[in-house]
């Protein structure tokens, strides 16, 4: 503002370029004994066919852990108890930015059904390597398995 005139302020990076935004996704570690849930995407979905850690969008205004329990449940048909943050991945796919939170998840004995995923594995983290998971997921896949 100077003199009472409105001063427009132009965005100067490509941070504000409209077509550039975060999403914020949850994923479920879901371990039982020394095996880990992953879920394979729908050969429709974008990354079809890729294997993930389930989970899915935040919604706006959601709490985090009560939306990966939700995405559980549309996806798997399951209940789990979401535990602590276990990692977090900034990953660019072009324009598209995501901020994945991947929390440790309790499993409470249900079992999962393909509800809206092509396909899932109780895998071991050295196991993962024989599957093709989303390029987000590789730091959390190491972590595992860096795991003794
Ligand atoms: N759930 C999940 N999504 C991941 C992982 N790694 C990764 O890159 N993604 C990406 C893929 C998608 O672009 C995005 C999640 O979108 P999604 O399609 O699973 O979310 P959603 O279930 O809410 O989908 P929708 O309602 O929009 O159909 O995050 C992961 O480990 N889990």
């Amino acid at each position: 503002m100077a003199n009472g005139s409105l001063v427009v302020v132009k965005p100067k990076t490509k941070w504000h370029n409209r077509k550039m935004h975060t999403i914020i996704v949850t994923a479920a570690i879901i371990q039982r004994a020394e095996k880990i849930l992953i879920a394979q995407r729908k050969g429709t979905a974008d990354h079809g066919l890729k294997w993930e850690f389930p989970g899915g969008k935040l919604h706006f205004g959601e709490d985090p852990k009560a939306g990966l329990k939700r995405e559980i449940q549309e996806e798997l048909d399951m209940e789990i108890e979401v535990g602590p943050i276990f990692e977090v991945v900034s990953h660019l796919y072009g324009e598209r930015h995501i901020l994945l939170l991947c929390y440790t998840c309790r499993y409470l004995g249900s079992q999962p059904s393909t509800k809206d995923c092509q396909d899932f594995r109780w895998v071991t983290p050295q196991e993962m390597r024989d599957f093709d998971f989303t390029e987000a997921d590789l730091p959390v896949v190491e972590k595992l398995q860096a795991y003794p």
